[in-house]
């Protein structure tokens, strides 16, 4: 572990150590930076390389880092070795609040660590529930055992606050709307701000489908655990053969680093025809500006990822969400999403019928209400925070 030395003691420890717990947890650190309020970052290592062009892009370097070993890649051994140095870090800042998001291993681990140590946790995006705990996996643990430690949960929506009731959690509960929609809400500004200067930010997979002169863009993303496997065939074949059905649609698929999704997809890609490769462009994962760019640009969002789900709706964009069930009930009430399950064939259908009609099928208009909130959830959680700090 490398911690640098803190400008001033810490009030407030946010946790976090992947991708989109740093995009949806910097509106916070923002927010509490903003009111004066001492905000450590304490990245816990269990992302690298997405990690850290978010923390430059926001503007929140860490001031504690952890460097995972990781000898043993198991889910308990992850575990424990982020238990035992958030742990650490957290017993040498004694701070006066502990800050967790989601339901990421790194967000479990740091809420236990806080627990036992008697600091007072904060649950950023509290009350997610799927309702099955191998769906998806790990995360519907960790959200509940968050829940059961933490002494403020700030939920996002009516929904979570009421599945939080139902389970009777200690502390306060208060509904606040998503981070993500503060994050997505900035990034989106600060891209169209850029272009409109004439120094648009640097993103070839965009200028690629600008250059290619085709009408329609797909943004395709899958890297859900019980999507590996035989599910993740049948994502990567729906969009080879809706391609094939549309010879004006681009299809851009940031491919997740994880080895069990890139064979996959990149043998699909291979075995597609020519036409086919030449419209459908893999890439590496994107930055977050140039993500909400070319999200901001797509007619339609292919997605398993959760927080795509919130910022396409934030950005009004048709999504199909490539899953069975959904901690995100929300997104499909409001007529935003359709959720389509990993079956090639209703891939297809509903992705085509969007294609060509610019229409989610089978659903009424959608309601023009974002029910994540209006880009002030950061806001609304940095004045809880200081409102317990005095
Ligand atoms: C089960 C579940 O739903 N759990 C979620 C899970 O997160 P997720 O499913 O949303 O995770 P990803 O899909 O990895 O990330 C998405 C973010 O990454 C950006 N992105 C993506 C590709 C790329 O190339 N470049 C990017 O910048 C993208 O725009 C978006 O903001 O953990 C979170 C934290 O605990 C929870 O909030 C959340 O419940």
């Amino acid at each position: 572990m490398n911690s640098s030395t803190p400008s001033s003691p810490a009030s407030v420890v946010a946790i976090m150590g992947t991708r989109p717990e740093i995009i949806k947890m910097a509106p916070v650190v923002l927010a509490l930076r903003q009111r004066g309020i001492p905000t450590h970052v304490l990245h816990t290592g269990q992302h690298e390389e997405m990690a850290w062009p978010l923390y430059e892009f926001f503007g929140i370097a860490p001031q504690e880092v952890i460097r995972l070993k990781r000898e043993v890649a198991t889910l308990p051994a992850l575990s424990s070795e982020l238990m035992s140095a958030i742990g650490s870090t957290l017993a040498g800042l004694k701070p006066a609040v502990a800050l967790v998001h989601g339901d990421t291993s790194s967000a479990a681990m740091g809420a236990m660590a806080a627990a036992y140590l008697q600091i007072p946790v904060g649950h950023v995006e509290a009350g997610l529930r799927s309702g099955r705990i191998a769906e998806p996996f790990p995360e519907e643990i960790n959200r509940s055992l968050i829940g059961r430690v933490s002494q403020w949960h700030f939920a996002p929506t009516g929904q979570a606050h009421e599945n939080l009731e139902k389970e009777n959690v200690p502390g306060e509960i208060s509904v606040v709307g998503n981070t993500v929609v503060d994050a997505v809400l900035l990034a989106a500004r600060h891209v169209r701000k850029q272009r409109a200067a004439g120094q648009p930010v640097a993103n070839p997979d965009y200028q690629w489908f600008v250059d290619s002169g085709l009408r329609q863009l797909v943004l395709v993303t899958a890297h859900r655990r019980e999507n590996w496997g035989a599910p993740m065939v049948e994502i990567a074949q729906s969009v080879a053969r809706l391609l094939e059905q549309h010879a004006d649609a681009a299809v851009i698929w940031p491919v997740h680093l994880n080895p069990l999704v890139q064979d996959v997809v990149r043998s699909v890609h291979a075995a597609s025809t020519a036409d086919v490769q030449s419209r459908w462009r893999l890439t590496a994962p994107l930055d977050y500006a140039p993500m909400v760019e070319i999200m901001d640009a797509a007619q339609l969002l292919l997605t398993d990822s959760g927080g795509i789900q919130e910022e396409g709706l934030s950005l009004h964009k048709p999504l199909l969400v490539m899953r069975d069930v959904t901690e995100r009930p929300e997104v499909i009430a409001c007529g935003a999403g359709l959720l389509v399950g990993t079956e090639a064939e209703r891939i297809l259908s509903a992705a085509s019928h969007v294609l060509a009609t610019g229409q989610l099928p089978g659903l009424p208009p959608r309601t023009q209400d974002n029910p994540f909130g209006d880009g002030s959830s950061g806001v609304q959680i940095a004045a809880a925070i200081e409102r317990h700090l005095q």
